[in-house]
C-alpha cells in the first residue's frame, strides 16, 4: 500500500531564556497554527509555545501518530530544524536530559507499550554527521572510530557500511544506547549555547512485525539537526569555527533540496527536476525523508528573542517550503521467505558473485550471441512500464524460458541452466 501525503511542518516557540534579556518578537493568531513577526504570517499544522499549542501536547499530536504508521509497516522521520540555542535537542531529548523529557524518551516507551502486543524484534543505530564525516555513535570506543561509508543500492536504497545495528529488548536499554551516544556526541560551548550540539544526529528504532500473514520491517528516525549560525555572534573561533562552517554548508545544502522540492509546482514549469541530494552528506541520508519514502513531520524550532529575528525569519520561510513537500511512503514488507527455491539456488549457485557467474555463461556462449541475447530478452522500459503486474509477471516467465533454452542449446550444463544471469531490468525491480 502507498500513501502520498505533504510533509506535516509545526513551529515550536521556545520560551525567552533570562539570559537574553530582551523582548519577544513572534505573535501566534489564538486557535489557529498562525504566527507572525514583523509584516510577515505563516501558516503551518501545528504551532507550539508562545499562545499556540502547549509544548506538553508536541509528543500527542506530531509524533505518536507516526509511531502508530510504524507498527503498520511505515517509515517515519521527525527532523527537528533550526538556528542555534532554538530548542532542537530539548524537544527531541538527545540531550538526555537534565529535563528528562524531549521527544525520543517518548517514543521508546510508545514502542514497547506496542511490542508487547504483538512478535517483534526492535533494533536501533545512532550516527552523527561531524565535519561533514558521518560517525557511529553506538561504536565501541571514540579513538578507533573510522568513518561510515554511504552505499547506495541499484534501486537508489542508501545504505551505511558497517554502521552498529544493536538488538535491544526493553525501553531501559534503549534509552541507555541513546545516553551513551549522546555523551558521545560532538558537543561544544559557544556564545550562544553552553551545550551546542556541532553534529547532526540521527536515532533511528528499527521495527520488525511478524504476524501470520506478514512480516513488516520498518524504521523511524529521529534527527536532531546542529543549527546554524554566525561566527561574529557565537564567538567561534579555531576548531568551533570550522565545525560551524560545515554545520552550515550542510543546512544550506538541505535548505536548497527542501527549497526545490517544496516549490516544486513552480520548477516543474521551468524544467527544473533535479534534486541535489548529493551534495552533502546530510541530504543523502536524508533523501527518504524529504521527497521518499517516509512520513515525516518537521520541528522547526525557533527563538521568540528580538536579537533572532532574521533567524527566525529564515527558518520559518524553510518550514513553509517544507509544507508542500510530497512524500510516498510504502508499507515495507519483508520478501515471503521461499525454503523450496532459496535451498535451490543455494544448491545450484556455485558461488554468491553474480560476476562469476556471468563469466562462466559468457564462457559458455560466444560473445556476440550473448549479447543479442540480451537485447532480445530485455524489454524496452516503455513496454513493460505501462503493463499490469500479472502482465509483467507473465513477460518474465517467458523471458526466463526462453533464456533457459538458449542457454541450453549453447551446451550449457543443465544445471547452471536453471539459474538467470542476466541482471533484473532497472524499471521490473520494483
Ligand atoms: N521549550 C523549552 N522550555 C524551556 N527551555 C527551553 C525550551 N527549549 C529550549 N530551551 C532551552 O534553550 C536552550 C537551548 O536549547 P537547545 O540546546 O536544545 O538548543 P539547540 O537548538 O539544540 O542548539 P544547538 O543547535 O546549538 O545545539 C537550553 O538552555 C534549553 O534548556
Amino acid at each position: 500500500m502507498k500513501s502520498t501525503e505533504p510533509v506535516r511542518v509545526a513551529v515550536n516557540i521556545r520560551p525567552l531564556l533570562t539570559s537574553e534579556g530582551c523582548t519577544d518578537c513572534i505573535t501566534v493568531t489564538p486557535d489557529e497554527p498562525q504566527v507572525h513577526i514583523g509584516s510577515h504570517t505563516f501558516t503551518y499544522d501545528l504551532v507550539f509555545g508562545n499562545n499556540g499549542l502547549p509544548f506538553s501536547e508536541i509528543y500527542h499530536r506530531c509524533v505518536a501518530p507516526l509511531v502508530e504508521d510504524l507498527f503498520k509497516g511505515y517509515n517515519a522521520t521527525i527532523l527537528a530544524y533550526g538556528q542555534t540555542a532554538s530548542g532542537k535537542s530539548y524537544t527531541m531529548g538527545t540531550n538526555c536530559g537534565a529535563d528528562g523529557g524531549g521527544i525520543i524518551p517518548k517514543v521508546m516507551e510508545d514502542v514497547f507499550t506496542r511490542v508487547e502486543a504483538v512478535k517483534s524484534q526492535i533494533r536501533i543505530s545512532f550516527l552523527e554527521i561531524y565535519n561533514e564525516e558521518i560517525y557511529d555513535l553506538l561504536a565501541a570506543s571514540k579513538p578507533s572510530r573510522a568513518p561510515i561509508r554511504i552505499r547506495e543500492t541499484n534501486s537508489g536504497e542508501i545504505t551505511l557500511q558497517g554502521v552498529t545495528e544493536v538488538q535491544v529488548k526493553t525501553k531501559e536499554e534503549m534509552s541507555s544506547y541513546l545516553a551513551r551516544g549522546s555523551s558521545t556526541r560532538a558537543t561544544g560551548i559557544t556564545n550562544m549555547n553552553i551545550q551546542s550540539s556541532r553534529s547532526h544526529a540521527i536515532f533511528t528504532i528499527s521495527v520488525k512485525i511478524t504476524t501470520a500473514e506478514e512480516t513488516l520491517c520498518a524504521k523511524i528516525r529521529l534527527v536532531d539537526l546542529a543549527g546554524s549560525e554566525r561566527a561574529n555572534r557565537t564567538g567561534a573561533d579555531g576548531i568551533r569555527l570550522k565545525e560551524g562552517r560545515h554545520i552550515n554548508s550542510s543546512l544550506l545544502a538541505l535548505g536548497n533540496v527542501i527549497k526545490i522540492l517544496g516549490g516544486n509546482e513552480r520548477n516543474k514549469k521551468k524544467g527544473v527536476c533535479h534534486i541535489p541530494y548529493r551534495v552533502s552528506k546530510l541530504t543523502r541520508l536524508l533523501q527518504d525523508s524529504l521527497g521518499g519514502n517516509s512520513k515525516t513531520v518537521m520541528i522547526a524550532c525557533v527563538s521568540p528573542a528580538i536579537t533572532d529575528v532574521e533567524e527566525t525569519l529564515s527558518t520559518l520561510r524553510y518550514a513553509n517550503y517544507a509544507r508542500n513537500i510530497k512524500n510516498k511512503a510504502v508499507v515495507q514488507k519483508q520478501k515471503p521467505s521461499t525454503p523450496c527455491f532459496d535451498a535451490m539456488v543455494k544448491e545450484l549457485t556455485p558461488s554468491n558473485s553474480d560476476a562469476k557467474n556471468k563469466t562462466v555463461v559468457q564462457k559458455h556462449t560466444p560473445s556476440s550471441d550473448y549479447d543479442a541475447m540480451v537485447k532480445e530478452l530485455t524489454p524496452s522500459p516503455s513496454k513493460s512500464e505501462s503493463l499490469p503486474v500479472y502482465d509483467k509477471m507473465c513477460m518474465i516467465r517467458r523471458m526466463c524460458s526462453k533464456l533457459f533454452l538458449s542457454l541450453r542449446s549453447h551446451g550449457l550444463p543443465k544445471q547452471l541452466g536453471l539459474m538467470i544471469f542476466l541482471p533484473p531490468p532497472h524499471h521490473l525491480q520494483s
